[in-house]
């Protein structure tokens, strides 16, 4: 890979051990690849937050990275969900040693100039890229919505690549951030109208049918950016989907070649209602309804409240969602009409990077194909998956 005679100093460490260890990082990842250089992005989302998948190791990591103080992030950069609320982990019954351990790797990011944002959705509180910006982002949904949704160009990161590329502010120019491989290369016909858990569904499907390429669909009504960002995370976590298109939503879709794609590829009603009903683990009661997978926002927040408003709800209920989307929530009373119908408003965490097998929850009922992807297999837990208003019950 081609490197400037400046990122050949950084290197060789003349501006420090953190970047130095950070261009160690590009330039394997770029060699790998076959980069042909290094490109500035404008913006990194930082993944492997939660102890509970970093842990102890992560966290001595994340210290040692900024030991000599050399380097820190200049664009905007902000990290993924923690697996704690950090502010009020003692309210929500989080394990105390746990959400130590927790605040302490939130601190060590942001001693690298991360911001504490804290969400898979950073598009919807102030991490915005471009159209055809190059960035780095490693959530897999969020990458799933800043290539399809905006348009700006990612590959799907590690967490230590997206947080070297925030460092350095540059990543190795190929896959995603080339024009030549954001081509769709399978056509999907949705043969009917689709709602709510019908977009996870249609993700599941798909991922797992396309593993890691490029999806182009012809839908027969139009979503919004609340179903987009559900699709783009089933298709991410069923399969390795980094970028889809959409006709005529995407902004990409007249450029995505679709009359050279040879596979075409139909789902119906049937398909999507067996899917619905695979996702569930169990046909028991949830004891922890858990929205807000990808981080929900106000809109989102805003139906639950309509749904719950004077009544008192059987199940505990977390919509999780960041701090800022919550803050907003809080003006518009949203907040206080679901506590006071008995649910929770969780910032920062979610129900897959949560310690939830932990704190007494046996079955989980989610609206989002990607936590009933990753609940089972991430916290050992049962999950029902349905839309909010199956879900909740009320007494
Ligand atoms: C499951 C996921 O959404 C959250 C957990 O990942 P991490 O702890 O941030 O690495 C990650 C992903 O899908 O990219
Ligand atoms: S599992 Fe869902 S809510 Fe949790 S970080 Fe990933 S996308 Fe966000």
């Amino acid at each position: 890979m081609f490197l400037t005679k400046k990122e050949e100093q950084m290197c060789d460490g003349e501006f420090g051990e953190t970047i130095r260890k950070s261009m160690d990082i590009l330039v394997a990842l770029g060699d790998i690849y076959g980069a042909s250089k290094l490109v500035d992005i404008t913006s990194a989302q930082v993944s492997g937050v939660s102890y509970k998948t970093i842990g102890d190791a992560g966290l001595e990591y994340l210290e040692d990275l900024a030991r000599d103080g050399s380097g820190k992030a200049t664009i905007n950069a902000s990290l993924n969900p923690p697996g704690t609320d950090l502010d009020n982990w003692k309210e929500l019954g989080f394990p105390e040693e746990f959400a130590i351990k927790q605040n302490q790797i939130v601190d060590a990011y942001a001693n690298l100039g991360i911001y504490k944002t804290c969400t898979c959705t950073p598009y919807l509180v102030g991490n915005v890229p471009r159209f055809a910006d190059h960035v780095s982002w490693s959530e897999s949904s969020a990458v799933a919505f800043v290539n399809s949704v905006i348009g700006a160009r990612t590959n799907r990161e590690g967490g230590p690549a997206a947080l070297a590329a925030a460092i350095v502010g540059k990543t190795p120019l190929y896959g995603f951030h080339l024009e030549q491989n954001r081509k769709a290369n399978l056509i999907v016909n949705v043969d009917c109208k689709i709602n709510g858990a019908d977009f996870g569904a249609l993700g599941y499907i798909i991922g797992k049918f396309v593993g890691g390429g490029v999806p182009y669909f012809n839908l027969m009504n139009s979503p919004n950016n609340n179903d987009l960002k559900t699709l783009g995370a089933a298709l991410a976590s069923s399969g390795s989907v980094a970028l889809y298109h959409m006709e005529n939503i995407t902004p990409e879709h007249k450029n995505a070649g679709k009359d050279d794609v040879e596979d075409i590829m139909f789902v119906s009603r049937d398909q999507i209602n067996e899917t619905r009903q695979k996702l569930s683990t169990t046909d028991k009661k949830p004891d922890l309804i858990c929205l807000g997978c990808p981080h929900a926002s106000l809109d989102e927040i805003k139906q639950v409240a309509s749904i719950v408003q004077g009544k008192t709800i059987k199940n505990k209920l977390w919509i999780c969602t960041s701090v800022s989307v919550k803050a907003t929530s809080d003006r518009m009373g949203y907040t206080k009409i679901i506590e006071q119908a008995g649910g929770n408003i969780v910032c920062d965490t979610c129900m897959v990077v949560a310690p939830i097998e932990d704190m007494g929850f046996e079955v989980i009922g989610v609206n989002s194909a990607k936590a009933a992807n990753y609940v089972p297999s991430m916290c050992g837990l049962d999950v029902v998956y349905n839309d909010v208003e199956n879900l909740i019950q009320f007494k």
